[in-house]
């Protein structure tokens, strides 16, 4: 296999505190993702990953510190703003907590994601006439081949309600690569799911950053799952960074090994 080719600072974690209330989520963190890397955020239960993702992706405003994707900065915008924004510069998330339309076939849930590449207007795609149709039929071929990506073709038109929960997350993920993402975040991609499903998201998630050259970014309270797919590790504990590195760089930090001894995980 080629080497992968690892580029320049894309995404920069400055110093960020998040409290709630008196509750420290997130005290002084920092760490850079490069790009096309696979860069994982690991840490037991409570110990600020879901948080990290949000300040990143721009949901929450962190009180201290500062997060820039190629070199801008978003500290001074409004959630709304801020959130288009990230959209705009091509950033895109799935979520732990599946946020699908249920009663949706696959193929209208992974349509959802094209949204912001859509030029024509609501009633225009209404009428499905003209241009509009042209336009709904070059993205719906776009869809397709995200759909034999993911080997979901046999599923293309079954309501995700009635997907088994391993391929509801595969179909979250084809909604986020929708979006033409450079920057993906993975929201526990492989919660819940059974060792066969966890191999199956695990070989995407390598083939999402081979092939369409994404940049990954996951929060995964698993060690073992994302070791052998990361290139390198941030490690939360309590809110602090406590470990950063390669995986077998982290292996070995004796922080980390507590943090991991003591709880279930
Ligand atoms: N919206 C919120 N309001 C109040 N406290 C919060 C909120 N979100 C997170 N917290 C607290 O912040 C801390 C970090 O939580 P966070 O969900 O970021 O951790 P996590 O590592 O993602 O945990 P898990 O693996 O269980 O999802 C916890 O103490 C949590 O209770």
């Amino acid at each position: 296999m080629a080497e992968k080719k690892i580029g320049e600072v894309i995404l920069e974690v400055k110093n960020i505190s998040l409290a709630f209330g008196g509750v420290k989520a997130l005290t002084d963190i920092s760490f850079d993702v490069r790009e096309h890397e696979i860069r994982a955020i690991i840490g037991p239960n409570g110990a600020g990953k879901s948080s990290m993702l949000n300040c990143i992706n721009g949901v929450y405003q962190p009180q201290q510190g500062a997060i820039s994707l190629r070199g801008r900065s978003f500290e001074r915008m409004n959630s709304r703003l801020r959130l288009r924004t990230m959209a705009e510069m091509g950033v895109a998330r799935t979520f732990q907590n599946l946020a699908l339309f249920k009663g949706m076939s696959v193929l209208d849930n992974i349509m959802t994601g094209r949204n912001l590449h859509m030029k024509r207007n609501l009633l225009w795609q209404a009428l499905r006439w003209g241009p509009a149709e042209r336009e709904e039929n070059e993205q719906r071929e776009k869809v397709e081949r995200i759909i034999d990506f993911l080997e979901i073709q046999a599923f293309r038109k079954t309501p995700v309600g009635r997907l088994s929960y391993g391929l509801q997350k595969r179909v979250d993920l084809g909604r986020a690569l929708a979006m033409e993402p450079q920057v993906l975040l993975l929201d526990e991609p492989m919660a819940g799911m059974n060792v066969e499903e966890k191999q199956d998201m695990c070989r995407f998630i390598l083939d999402v950053n081979d092939e369409f050259g994404c940049t990954i970014v996951l929060i995964e309270h698993d060690m073992g799952v994302v070791m052998d797919i990361s290139d390198r590790v941030v490690v939360l504990d309590y809110g602090k960074k406590i470990g950063d590195g390669t995986p077998a760089e982290v292996r070995r930090n004796d922080d980390v090994i507590s943090a991991y001894l003591g709880t279930s995980h």
